[in-house]
């Protein structure tokens, strides 16, 4: 049997802090994979630990098939939760392990059976009779997995279970796990914090952050069409290119983006959304731009939607199969609060301010309560009004843009290169963080 889990407007309090998680709010359906993805502290595991009822629901409901379950014990929801540290007993052998669910619920059964039906499913047959110490860390998280499933649970809940795992192996339990919980037909919530592993993983994927829910989607549509800054930053690799820019409308002439240095003209006609960009003259946004949106070509091979740029080559980074290009065009990268490993930016030289600007410490405070909650993206000084095209601007981090290209281009440091945007994969969002190109599918007026 597997189970329908629906959070509404669940939050958690710990003494003496802020909402761990924050009036989240989302339904599981029978056997489907969700991911809980975000950042360390987010809340991803007490989320997952108030589904287990291992921790209590400060406010808001947990729903079981439909039936009210704050209160229900954990031993009684018929759940089943992996950890990321194996948690198996040393002094037990793997099958004792595997049965010990079993006995626990009843102690006269024979579990010999079941649990050599598990071990055949989780390919451990051979070290049942070993313990714990005598295996190898995939083995032991095969058997802290048997355990899990020996009692044929409805629900998994595991945390970060491949976490301790070297990345080899990793990808084969992936699988594995992807390939048991189908075939095994139960609702599994998976915490990590790995995008590329929530990706290949999940049915659906729900990113937090800072305690709240800030999309739940499909991998693909996750992708495809985050909701804000924060997401199309944490999914995808190499990350998102994000860069401060300001739409630039006049009444008599061509609409633009400008990044700065550079602008990037909007073709005529006006697609639908970009015609909404209108609104924005003048104010900050942020352009995003995925590695695969520019290609290295002259503004001779623009195909239709494309546009000329041209970037400087700071580095290459060869993979092998493809190699990443990192180029100065002259933007300024928008930086994106509470993600684990932000590009490493330069010093970025400034005057200082005289008028009363915010300080360093304000500057820091602001970052730091932006883990918390609050924007999810940190526009340096930024500065009302329309900004004058191509005007002096403070130096700027060296590298903004990663384009993806193939492994046998050669470019020396230092050349300058033509490149062009496809505008049918450009993002733009507010000043606040949220898509606001394409459109969110809510706004009224856009069935599309
Ligand atoms: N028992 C506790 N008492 C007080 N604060 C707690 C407690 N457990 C968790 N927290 C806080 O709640 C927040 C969310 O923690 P949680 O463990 O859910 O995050 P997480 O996203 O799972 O992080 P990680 O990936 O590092 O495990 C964190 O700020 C954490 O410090």
């Amino acid at each position: 049997m597997s189970r329908a889990i629906s959070l509404r407007s669940v939050s958690k309090r710990y003494e003496r802090t802020n909402r761990a998680v924050d009036r989240f709010t989302l339904d599981i359906e029978p056997g489907e994979f969700v991911v809980l993805l975000g950042p360390s502290g987010c809340g991803k595991s007490t989320v997952l630990r108030m589904i287990a009822g291992l921790e209590d629901i400060t406010e808001g409901e947990l729903l079981l098939d439909g039936e009210y379950a704050n209160h229900i014990p954990p031993r009684d929801r018929a759940m089943a939760m992996v950890f990321q540290n194996f948690a198996l007993y040393p002094t037990m052998t793997n099958r004792d392990n595997i049965g010990f669910p079993l006995r626990l619920e009843n102690p006269r059964l024979d579990c010999r059976p079941q649990v050599e039906a598990t071990a055949r499913m989780l390919g451990i047959e051979d070290v049942l009779d070993r313990y714990p110490s005598q295996l190898s860390g995939g083995e032991r998280q095969r058997v802290a997995m048997g355990r899990a499933i020996s009692r044929r649970p409805s629900v998994f809940l595991m945390d970060e279970p491949l976490s301790n795992l070297d990345a080899k192996l990793r990808n084969r339990l992936r699988a594995e796990i992807s390939q048991l919980t189908a075939e095994l037909g139960v609702t599994t919530v998976y915490v990590t914090h790995d995008q590329a592993e929530a990706m290949s993983l999940g049915d659906r994927v729900a990113v937090i952050r800072g305690g709240v829910l800030q999309q739940v989607s499909t991998p693909r549509d996750m992708y495809a069409l985050p909701e804000n800054v924060f997401v199309a930053a944490f999914i995808g690799t190499p990350r998102i290119n994000l860069l401060q820019a300001v739409v630039y409308a006049p009444l008599d002439g061509r609409m633009s983006i400008d990044l700065g240095k550079q602008r990037l003209p909007l073709p005529e006609p006006l697609s639908a959304d970009h015609q909404l960009l209108r609104i924005q003259q003048g104010r900050q946004i942020i352009v995003g731009l995925r590695s695969e949106a520019t290609r290295i070509a002259p503004p001779s091979q623009a195909r239709p939607g494309e546009v000329a740029l041209t970037g400087i080559v700071e580095h290459m980074e060869y993979q092998g199969h493809e190699a990443l290009v990192h180029f100065n065009t002259g933007s300024r990268p928008a930086v994106v609060a509470d993600l684990e490993s932000p590009r490493p930016q330069p010093p970025v030289r400034r005057r200082r301010s005289r008028s009363g600007g915010p300080s360093v410490l304000t500057r820091i405070k602001g970052r730091a309560m932006a883990h918390v909650s609050g924007p999810v993206v940190a526009l340096d000084d930024p500065e009302p009004g329309p900004r004058p095209v191509a005007a002096e601007r403070p130096a700027v981090a060296l590298s903004d843009l990663v384009v993806r290209t193939g492994p046998d281009v050669r470019l020396r440091s230092g050349a300058q290169v033509p490149l062009l945007v496809d505008l049918a994969h450009l993002y733009v969002f507010d000043q606040h963080g949220r898509r606001i190109c394409p459109a969110p599918a809510d706004l009224p007026g856009l069935d599309a």
